[in-house]
């Protein structure tokens, strides 16, 4: 559960994201179909910031789109507050690992764009949302900008500040990192951070990186190689509000081998199906 004790109100209106025996079969014609998630179940708890955390092509993205309504489950059930998910909607905002900005459009237009056109708030109201947003995230002056005219730091901020005008119940975020500098990634997650604190809203987070899952994680699920399932809950119990000076300490160290151990454990078995049948496609074919 979330360990945030300084949540605003909002957070009771957060929603709670349940994935129940969720099945996804590709499909393809002439090609091996794929189990990309089988039986896979998870809780993003209300309010709380969930991170996933699985080896390369393991289901994680299949997964994010199923939770957000972009893609469907084969079986199984995706509940938002116990509501069955059926497609798309304002309440499930998704950032992506590639920008989602539109270069024609400024920063500040590209934040209300949503609001003004799907979520019943007029021009001036939408236009001050955005603004307390990006003066949290350091964009203030950018405001006039266009992605183009924007680093890839920056880009990233305001796509998180364009999702949170929204007002969502769940932000899913698919390895939105992924790709910046070191200092500009550390410098994201501190962003996000705040914004986290000061929205109370939930969040599921997909990462490869497991520094940056502990840092940011209420809890850590770490899923399985193809057919992707949650096989682990990691609870990461760090103080908040946390800085980089918790990367020193004994609990984090702790917590980060008991991440690492369930994931080296999945990594074996890749390399034990190359030695074995030298076939990593095997993995993948469904059913098998
Ligand atoms: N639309 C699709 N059609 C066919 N196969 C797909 C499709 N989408 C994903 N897959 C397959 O499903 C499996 C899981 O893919 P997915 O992108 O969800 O993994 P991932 O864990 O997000 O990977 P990565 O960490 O490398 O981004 C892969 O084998 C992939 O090739």
């Amino acid at each position: 559960m979330a360990n945030n004790g300084n949540k605003n109100k909002q957070s009771q209106q957060k929603g709670e994201l349940v994935l129940e025996n969720v099945n996804r079969v590709f499909r393809i014609p002439g090609a091996p179909a794929c189990h990309a998630l089988k039986n896979c179940s998870l809780t993003v708890p209300r309010g709380s910031l969930t991170v996933l955390v699985g080896p390369s092509g393991c289901g994680k993205s299949t997964l994010a789109n199923i939770a957000a309504g972009y893609d469907h489950a084969d079986s199984g059930k995706v509940l938002l507050d116990g509501k069955p998910v059926t497609g798309p909607g304002r309440e499930r905002i998704m950032v992506f690992q590639e920008t989602a900005l539109w270069p024609w459009m400024t920063v500040m237009k590209n934040a209300t764009f949503g609001p003004t056109m799907l979520g019943g708030m007029n021009k001036s109201e939408a236009e001050a949302k955005a603004m307390a947003l990006l003066e949290k995230v350091g964009l203030r002056e950018f405001r006039d900008k266009y992605p183009a005219q924007l680093s890839g730091g920056m880009q990233r901020r305001a796509e998180l500040c364009r999702a949170l005008v929204m007002d969502p119940k769940v932000m899913i975020l698919d390895e939105p990192f992924r790709g910046l500098d070191v200092m500009t990634r550390e410098l994201m997650q501190e962003y996000l951070l705040t914004l986290y604190r000061e929205t109370g809203l939930t969040m599921l987070f997909i990462t490869s990186e497991i520094e940056e899952a502990l840092f940011l994680g209420d809890q850590i699920l770490v899923m399985t190689n193809l057919p992707g399932t949650v096989k682990t809950t990691v609870n990461v119990d760090l103080p908040r509000p946390r800085d980089f000076s918790v990367l020193s300490t004994e609990r984090y160290r702790q917590i980060k081998s008991e991440v690492m151990e369930s994931l080296y454990e999945e990594g074996a078995k890749i390399f034990a199906k190359l030695d074995g049948a030298g076939d990593l496609l095997g993995s993948c074919r469904a059913g098998g």
